[in-house]
């Protein structure tokens, strides 16, 4: 396999790990776990940023309907980070890989010295081979007049560490399998776009809200991430999360999901 790229980040979405009939899917859980652990044994250096303690939490409790107030979904993140991190370590453990969970704030990357000390505690993590779990501390995120400390979403807090660690490539896990240029849950006719150089106005107008009870973001948080992907000279796909070794066909350059990149790939054009 090609090591264009060394260091990637792989961002996965609840959508991929919730089930619509709110069960965990442990199956995408395991693959995953096993198809990082091979990159990060073999030559490639691997961060993971993980959604999903909040629908985990929701399955813990046996909670069907996602609650709209604050209080609530933070205290079912608590609930369901500790949940989700366990599943992570059992599932990596079977492919002898070590993990380590950080829960961060924008106020962390934010600060010279905080963000000193996570870069170093990241970096020492990769130079160990240990593959470091990240999610936003959501029990503690506010985002309130001169004490922003959210980040908001996944998708920008995934851009933002693929900037912050620099890493060569980020890689965005959903229930979909790229972006399209309408959302297919509304118009059967979408067409998938293999290759995206820029952001457009126009391009953000086809980007369509989340897609179940579950993810929150949608289309739109993804193209914002790309956007500040773009902006720092770097590189992100969109691919379906549904089986994870896909991971391992677009780093092989095979013309899977959507690539967002300044320059052109073999075997990438929209028509
Ligand atoms: N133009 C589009 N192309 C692809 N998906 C779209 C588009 N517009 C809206 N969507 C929706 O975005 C959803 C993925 O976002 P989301 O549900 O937030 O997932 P995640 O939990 O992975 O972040 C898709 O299931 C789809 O319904
Ligand atoms: N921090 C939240 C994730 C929020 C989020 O961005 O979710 P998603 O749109 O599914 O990536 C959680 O773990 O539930």
């Amino acid at each position: 396999m090609t090591s264009k790229y060394k260091r990637i980040v792989v961002k996965i979405g609840t959508s991929s790990i919730i089930n619509s009939d709110n069960s965990i899917n442990m199956k995408t859980i395991h693959t995953l776990s096993s198809v990082l652990s091979q990159l990060n044994q073999n030559s490639h250096e691997v961060i993971l940023v993980t959604s999903g303690a909040v629908g985990v939490g929701m399955n813990t409790i046996g909670l069907k309907t996602r609650p709209t107030d604050i209080g609530k979904l933070q205290a079912l993140s608590a609930i369901g980070q500790s949940e989700l991190m366990d599943l992570y370590s059992d599932s990596f453990k079977e492919s002898d890989q070590t993990v380590a969970q950080l829960l961060l704030t924008r106020d962390v990357v934010d600060y010279p010295k905080s963000s000193e000390n996570v870069l170093k505690t990241i970096n020492t993590l990769l130079d160990d081979k240990v593959i470091p779990i990240i999610n936003e501390n959501d029990a503690v995120s506010v985002d309130e007049f001169n004490h922003q400390t959210s980040f908001g979403e996944n998708d920008q807090l995934a851009a933002i560490v693929t900037n912050f660690v620099d890493a060569d490539l980020l890689i965005i896990l959903s229930d979909i399998d790229g972006l399209f240029d309408a959302n297919p849950k509304d118009n059967p006719n979408a067409k998938l776009l293999s290759w995206v150089p820029e952001i457009s106005d126009d391009l953000m107008q086809v980007a369509g809200g989340h897609g179940s009870q579950y993810g929150t973001g949608g289309m739109q948080t993804k193209l914002n991430a790309a956007k500040i992907i773009l902006d720092n000279h770097r590189k992100m796909a969109i691919l379906n999360g549904d089986d994870p070794a896909i991971i391992n066909d677009f780093i092989s350059g095979r013309p899977v999901g959507t690539y967002f990149g300044a320059e052109a790939m073999e075997g990438r054009t929209n028509e």
